[in-house]
């Protein structure tokens, strides 16, 4: 079986000039890499005592339900804006290469719960950084953040350091 990095395609220049973007779908879309994907990301949270994933559209989503399904803990989806019926609350970013507007439900927390924040990438950090955010709002507790990749050129960890972050595979940008 390959190593998951050998399943990883990056794009250089998409969506837009000077970004590499680093396509996770590549992994998932064969049936040795989703295995791995999804197995490495258990092993970063086989000594983590908590109640809910919480995971961003889109590309959270697709790894942050298996990990909650499997490990019988709740899921909260964590919605580009107006896609969440319920009363939300809201936060506006930057991301590395787009602005956008994520939203949660106002009771997906309840005050002493304690949270895995589980996304594909992590670039800027500001989409962690804004889940963090939103949990911390409802009364929850953030007990860890796991990724498959990281670029850490991008600095994303300078401004989570009060979390502890996990991740599968590093990428340098060029
Ligand atoms: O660290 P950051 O700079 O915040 O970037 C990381 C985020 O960017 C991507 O999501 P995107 O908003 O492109 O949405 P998608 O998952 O729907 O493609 C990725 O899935 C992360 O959630
Ligand atoms: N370089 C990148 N590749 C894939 N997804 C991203 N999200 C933010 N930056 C990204």
């Amino acid at each position: 079986m390959n190593k998951l990095e050998d399943y990883l395609v990056s794009i250089p220049d998409f969506p837009k000039p000077g970004v590499v973007f680093r396509d996770i779908t590549s992994i998932l879309q064969d049936k040795d890499g989703l295995q791995l994907a999804i197995k490495e990301i258990l092993k970063l949270l086989a000594d983590t005592d908590f109640d809910l994933v919480a995971a961003p559209e889109s590309r959270g989503f697709l790894l942050g339900m298996p990990i909650a399904y499997q490990m019988k803990k709740g899921f909260i989806p964590v919605r580009k804006k107006g896609k969440l019926p319920r009363e939300t609350i809201r936060a506006g970013f930057e991301m590395e290469y787009a602005r956008t507007e994520l939203e949660m439900h106002k009771d997906a927390v309840a005050p002493g719960q304690k949270v895995v924040i589980i996304d594909d990438l992590m670039a800027t950090g500001n989409t962690l950084r804004v889940i963090a955010d939103m949990v911390e709002t409802l009364g929850g507790k953030v007990v860890k953040i796991c990724c498959l990749l990281e670029l850490p050129e991008l600095e994303g960890r300078r401004q989570l350091k009060d979390y502890e972050i996990a991740s599968v595979l590093s990428c340098d940008e060029a």
